[in-house]
Order: structure tokens, then C-alpha cells, then sequence
């Protein structure tokens, strides 16, 4: 498999974490160039599948894989329920591309690295995302199964100075200060709720705000309850470095979390969340995610919300 070269001076500002800025331009993202599978057809829509979520890209059509492994540079998943590749193909009548397995700040990934395959999708021709996730249920009225639509988030790492736009700006991509008071697009939401509704999941499907915490621990008593005064809906380790990539370029953002775990806010209890339960839920939940996936995207086409 042969790979063409597209300067990755373009996805990557300077790092001061440590990273070779050498290797940092080397990075060949150039999927269209790959003389074995090319991807002829600009994908319109990227799609993340979060943990468990993967089925998302099994149900491509004229589907291809490029997994992580052969894409040189390209951050590895080692998280299980990851798998680990691009897939690109056909849903309904819009090109996607999917990302199965997403890059987490808990593997040792900087920020500007777990978020760069937004910036390949730029250069691919992608106008919107799909950023899917397993998160812990904050709000009291959520049950483990639930969906919850992402209105806004509270980016606890940002509050500590990390972000993705960490270091010089490369403006070809989009300014040095970024608006995200509407990050997640009123419109894209007002049609996934009205999709939930048609598809009669309107007692499952709620809308709420979503914080994301380093991990790769889970949270103390003393953090969820903090989280909850602050108005928090649910809580993952993931998401954010990607929307503020997906804005900073100009890509229109829709997420959704699927409530995994219910998060527990008491001392009186021995319940405690683990990985295994999260894919649990998440497979429990595949059929219908698939259905209000596929049911999105095919109404998002017939709105025009992407060219054609
Ligand atoms: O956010 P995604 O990738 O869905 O995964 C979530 O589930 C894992 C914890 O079980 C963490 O990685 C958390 O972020
Ligand atoms: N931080 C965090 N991430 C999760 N991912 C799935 N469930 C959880 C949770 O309870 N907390």
C-alpha cells in the first residue's frame, strides 16, 4: 500500500508537549492518495463512534476500511471497544466517514493529537460531524440506556489551560480566537429531536450538557456532586478536544451521549462503574442508536444541510 505525501504541516500547530515537529509534518493523511483504496468520493459527514459504539460503521454500504496501523503516524486505539480504523461508505445516499475507535487524553495522546483526524476530515471535504459517546448519568431523570443530546459542554481540561488550539495558530484552518457559545448547532438538534420523535424514542431521548474530565478515572463522590451543582448532565473522558477542532475549522457539530452508568453521587452505596459495564449498555442500545443515526443523517441530506 502506497501513501501519498500531503504536508501535515497543515493539521498541526508547534506542540510543547513533546512532540517531534519533524514527525508532526512527516504525518501522511492523504487518504485520497492511497493508491490501493482511494477515496474517490469526498465523504460529507464524519461520524465518531464513542465506546461500544462501533456498529455505527458496520452498516456502511460499499464500505472500506483503513485501519489505524496503516495510516503512518496516525494515533493507535488502545482502549477496548475502539477498533481502531477508518471506515468510509456509503449511508443512505451520503458519503460518511467513520472513525471506529477514538483517541483519549488518558492513553498519553496531547490534546492536538487525540483531535486530529478532525483536521483530515477538513481535508477531505467533511462539513459536519457526528460525535457519539459513553458517558456517566448526572441528571437524576436519566437511566442507563437513555440518549442524551449534547446542548453544551463544560471543558474541565480547558479550565486547566489544555486545549487542541494549544500553541501557534495555523490560521489556514481558522483563527486564533474561537466562538463556541454555539458549538453543538441549534438546528442540527432541533432535527434530531424531531427524528427521536418520529421514531417514537422520545421517552428515552433527552438534551443536555456535557463535561469532559481527563479520566482515566472514574469520578469521586465529592466531583459528581460538584458537577451537579454546576448544571452537568453527564460526564465522559472525550468529545470536546474534537468540537473545538470541528469549530475552529468551520464544521458544523452535532453529539450525543448514550447514558451508560448512572454516576454514583452517595457514600452509602458499593455500586462503582467500570469499562465493561459502559460496552455493556452500549450494545444493548446498538439496533436503536444505527436507527436514529441513519434516520438522522438521511433527514440532515434532505434538509440541504450539506451541499450535494
Ligand atoms: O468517550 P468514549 O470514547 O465514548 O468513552 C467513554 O467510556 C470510557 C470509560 O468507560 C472512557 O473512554 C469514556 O470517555
Ligand atoms: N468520566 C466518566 N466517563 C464515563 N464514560 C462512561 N461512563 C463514564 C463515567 O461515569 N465517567
Amino acid at each position: 500500500m502506497r501513501w501519498a505525501l500531503l504536508s501535515n504541516s497543515r493539521l498541526h500547530h508547534d506542540s510543547s508537549n513533546g512532540h517531534n515537529r519533524q514527525q508532526q509534518d512527516d504525518t501522511p493523511l492523504a487518504l485520497r492518495g492511497n493508491t490501493v483504496n482511494p477515496i474517490s468520493v469526498a465523504p460529507k459527514i464524519a461520524i465518531i463512534c464513542g465506546s461500544g459504539l462501533g456498529s455505527l460503521a458496520t452498516i456502511l454500504d460499499e464500505k472500506i476500511d483503513f485501519p489505524y496501523e496503516q495510516i503512518p503516524h496516525f494515533p493507535q486505539s488502545t482502549v477496548p471497544g475502539h477498533a481502531g480504523k477508518l471506515v468510509v461508505g456509503k449511508m443512505g445516499k451520503v458519503p460518511v466517514i467513520c472513525m471506529q475507535g477514538r483517541f483519549h487524553y488518558y492513553e498519553g495522546y496531547p490534546l492536538w493529537k487525540c483531535a486530529m483526524p478532525i483536521r483530515v476530515f477538513k481535508l477531505l471535504g467533511v462539513e459536519m460531524i457526528v460525535v457519539t459517546n459513553a458517558a456517566g448519568g448526572l441528571n437524576p431523570d436519566y437511566k442507563v440506556g437513555d440518549l442524551m443530546i449534547i446542548k453544551d459542554h463544560v471543558n474541565f481540561p480547558g479550565f486547566a489551560g489544555e486545549s487542541f488550539l494549544r500553541g501557534p495558530n495555523d490560521e489556514r484552518f481558522g483563527p486564533r480566537f474561537v466562538a463556541l457559545n454555539s458549538a453543538y448547532d441549534t438546528e442540527l438538534r432541533k432535527l434530531a429531536k424531531s427524528v427521536a420523535s418520529e421514531l417514537g424514542m422520545n421517552d428515552f431521548v433527552h438534551e443536555g450538557v456535557y463535561t469532559m474530565v481527563g479520566g482515566p478515572n472514574f469520578e469521586t463522590v465529592a466531583e459528581l456532586r460538584l458537577m451537579k451543582l454546576l448544571g452537568i448532565d453527564a460526564v465522559g473522558m472525550s468529545t470536546v478536544p474534537e468540537v473545538i477542532a470541528a469549530r475552529h475549522c468551520g464544521i458544523k457539530c452535532f453529539g450525543f451521549s448514550l447514558i451508560t452508568n448512572e454516576c454514583v453521587t452517595s457514600y452509602d452505596t458499593d455500586d462503582e462503574p467500570d469499562h465493561e459495564e459502559v460496552m455493556e449498555a452500549a450494545s444493548r442500545r446498538q439496533n436503536d442508536l444505527v436507527r436514529f443515526v441513519t434516520a438522522f443523517v438521511d433527514t440532515v441530506k434532505s434538509a440541504e444541510l450539506i451541499s450535494k
